[in-house]
């Protein structure tokens, strides 16, 4: 779509300076030629304007006529883009969505399995030895606890295979992607699905009666889990265990996709994952997933949304690019609780920052000129905890130095902060652009679904 200095040129060639509208006067315009100029420039502003109008009823007609609408999911890594694409479907097509647990039941299987395994590699670095320790001798008590440790790591070594059959599923082979067996400290139950891939092979797998060796893989799994179930349970809880998370700084229960403390329920044998549960699972999204979804709702029913959920980590931006052509909305999920951690992709990046300058580049962006935008600014729970807890927010954020440091101005702060940046950079062409903003915490559905159903922002 031509912009508007383009299409002032078309019109008014002649008294175009540069990008400078109205063009200032020659300084030895005569009253005629003045009365001449002004008259072009009324002509011009008029064209100018009904080619908005017609721009404008072209959107709506378009909008009205297209089978779709078409919605962007955008944010950093782990801000909640798949978990609102999750809500979306539990509220609108909740058959589809129930329809889907065999495969977060894998997911969530596989998130389990990682944080185990994760522990089990822990166990096995020689313990970094403290002052205090260093030359004392080992009690028989101690002896007992590491005997019990070692049956422990044994019993619980069939979960290695787990995780690499389960792995495989997302990852099948024949795409040749190389799944990482390496765990990060920070995410370590961590699983990565490259969109339009391996998650649906799956789902099909499972659906396919012919693909029995397939099937009798992820039977075998679900077996060695729930045969594993009291021994998981005994890992976590050991205070053993407990001590070297602690002196390695890794808090396990902090991270998505942490399901240890409900493995009774998780690894037992009729385990179907609740809503939550499908909620809590993590899969880090790889590329771009296109998701269809069908209103199911009596208000909605047969519409349809076309949801493209993107990986948000830095190394992915670059191929949202193809699929802001034509966008309906944008919704861009800004977690607000980030702002004393460092981008995991990049160290020396604090997460907040990277999240202004990604809002910067989306607000600016002139092929999502048109559509609607909505800010949600989520993980608002983990925000509140962190500050209750007495992180301080003016450590990380200089320029906030002074106020206070709760959950009420900090969330102010934070809002008018996104707000203002929109303000600045959003395209004014073909008109100034809404903004609509909701504080949201994904994982509270009942909460989630107030916002996406009663909010005029979302109501196409
Ligand atoms: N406590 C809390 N957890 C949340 C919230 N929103 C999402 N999560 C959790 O955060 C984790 C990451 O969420 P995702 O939706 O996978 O993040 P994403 O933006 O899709 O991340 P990428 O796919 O890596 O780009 C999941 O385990 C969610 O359960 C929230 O508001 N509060
Ligand atoms: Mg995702």
């Amino acid at each position: 779509m031509p912009d508007r200095s383009s299409r002032i040129v078309g019109v008014s060639t002649q008294v175009r300076v540069g990008n400078i509208w109205p063009p200032p006067p020659p300084v030895d315009e005569t009253e005629s030629e003045k009365a001449h100029r002004l008259e072009k420039e009324i002509e011009a502003l008029k064209v100018n304007n009904a080619i908005d109008q017609a721009i404008d009823s072209d959107r709506l007609e378009r909008r009205r006529r297209k089978a779709s609408t078409k919605i962007v999911l955008l944010g950093q890594a782990e801000s909640g883009k798949s978990t609102i694409l999750k809500n979306f479907q539990l509220l609108f097509a909740p058959k589809s969505f129930n329809a889907e647990e065999g495969v977060w039941k894998a997911v969530i299987h596989l998130n389990l399995v990682r944080s185990v395994n994760f522990v089990l590699d822990l166990l096995q670095d020689p313990s970094p030895r403290t002052p205090s320790s260093a030359g004392r001798p080992r009690t028989p008590n101690c002896n007992q606890t590491a005997n019990e440790l070692r049956f422990l790591t044994m019993r619980l070594a069939p979960l290695r295979q787990v995780e690499h059959i389960l792995t495989r599923r997302f990852c099948p082979p024949e795409l040749g992607i190389n799944p990482s067996g390496q765990y990060h400290r920070d995410r370590a139950s961590e699983v990565s699905v490259r969109g339009l891939s391996g998650w649906k092979t799956l789902l099909k797998l499972r659906r396919n009666p012919q693909n029995n060796a397939a099937s009798d893989d992820l039977e075998d799994s679900q077996r060695v889990i729930e045969a594993c179930k009291d021994d998981m349970t005994s890992l976590w809880e050991s205070s053993v265990v407990q001590a070297r998370l602690k002196k390695h700084n890794v808090r396990l229960q902090d991270q998505s996709g942490f399901f240890l403390s409900d493995v009774s329920r998780i690894a037992s044998k009729n385990y179907i994952p609740t809503p939550d549960d499908i909620l809590h699972a993590r899969l880090q999204t790889v590329g771009v997933e296109e998701h269809r979804i069908i209103m199911e709702t009596e208000a909605e029913r047969g519409q349809e949304w076309l949801i493209y959920d993107v990986g948000g980590s830095k190394g992915q931006r670059a191929v949202w690019a193809p699929f802001l052509d034509d966008v309906d909305v944008v919704i861009f999920l800004a977690p607000v609780s980030v702002f004393n951690q460092p981008l995991a992709e990049d160290k020396k990046m604090n997460r907040l920052l990277d999240c202004f300058e990604l809002w910067k580049q989306i607000c600016g962006n002139p092929l999502l000129a048109s559509a609607q935008f909505v800010l949600l600014l989520n993980k608002i729970d983990i925000l509140a905890a962190k500050l209750k807890a007495g992180a301080m927010f003016s450590k990380y954020v200089t320029s906030y130095k002074g106020q206070a440091n709760d959950l009420e101005n900090v969330s102010y702060y934070l809002k008018t902060k996104y707000i203002s940046i929109h303000q600045q950079l959003r395209p004014i062409t073909p008109k100034p652009r809404k903004l609509y903003t909701h504080f949201t915490c994904a994982i509270d559905t009942r909460a989630t679904s107030a916002v996406l159903s009663r909010s005029e922002s979302l109501s196409f």
